[in-house]
């Protein structure tokens, strides 16, 4: 049985803080694919080295009912595809690094990243949502931000809640991330879509922050089907399997799943 997708990303060179420029822009490359599922950067509407908590609370906005999420709406609905993109999310005092979920149908749902990297700890709240999968219908999407890959829970749990595919939005700053999603997809045998961005931010002193692009998809069996530049804009789209995601099997004697050792698997 065959369950194909066309998932996608867009890698992009987002200038700090000029929100309407980056998402007219995004806007414009989103109007040119054909695919069921596309994923953004990241923070891709606002950049992301922010000097203070302030200055991402006055670029933060709230999720569903802001400006980009409504955009992200409207996109979803001319163009019959579900985004999940990568913004500064505020609620009341509190700023989140957080990915909203949008389809046809409207706005489907967020996630606020759980696990801050480095010198983000001064900026955004750890989230304080579920790990999220979400039944878009021909598929069930699970969402990470950035620096979750490195914490194998995370893409573990994902699935054990049914992911088929994994939405994953990033800044990437470390180059380990894209080989090691290969592994996430082999340990979990789920897809993974990953949306870097690329360019630097030097907005503050002795922190020049370069972002390795190489935004990529990769199948259940750890194969990288497309992965972007490290320093170009490029929009790509790949037709996937999700039954190759289903299928938990290794060999007649192994599955993935139904092989786990959750009697053995405590501290
Ligand atoms: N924005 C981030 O979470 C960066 C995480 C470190 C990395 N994997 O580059």
């Amino acid at each position: 049985m065959k369950h194909p997708l066309k998932v996608g990303f867009l890698q992009t060179q987002p200038v700090f803080g000029d929100i309407e420029n980056n998402l007219k822009q995004v806007e414009q490359r989103l109007r040119g694919m054909d695919a069921d599922l596309v994923v953004l950067p990241e923070l891709f509407t606002t950049g992301y080295q922010f000097r203070n908590q302030k200055e991402a609370r006055d670029l933060a906005e709230p999720i569903p009912d802001g400006p980009t999420t409504r955009a992200l709406m409207k996109l979803s609905a001319d163009l019959n595809m579900h985004i999940v993109a990568g913004l500064a999310e505020v609620e009341g005092d509190t700023v989140y690094n957080s990915a909203v979920l949008t389809g046809p149908e409207g706005y489907v749902g967020k996630y606020r990243k759980a696990h801050i990297f480095d010198t983000e700890k001064n900026i955004f709240a750890a989230g304080n949502l579920p790990l999220p999968v979400f039944d878009i219908g021909k598929a069930r999407v699970g969402i990470m931000i950035c620096f979750d890959w490195r914490f194998p829970e995370t893409a573990r749990t994902l699935t054990l809640k049914g992911a088929d595919v994994i939405a994953h939005p990033s800044n990437l700053v470390l180059l380990t991330c894209p080989q090691s999603m290969i592994t996430r997809c082999l340990e979990n045998r789920v897809f993974a879509v990953t949306a870097d961005r690329v360019g630097s931010e030097s907005r503050i002193e002795g922190e020049t922050l370069r972002f390795i692009g190489q935004s990529q998809v990769v199948d259940p069996d750890g194969q990288v089907l497309v992965r972007a530049s490290e320093e170009n804009e490029e929009d790509h789209v790949v037709e996937i399997n999700l039954a190759d995601a289903r299928n938990k099997s290794i060999n007649p004697h192994n599955d993935l799943i139904a092989d786990r050792r959750e009697d053995l698997y405590r501290i």
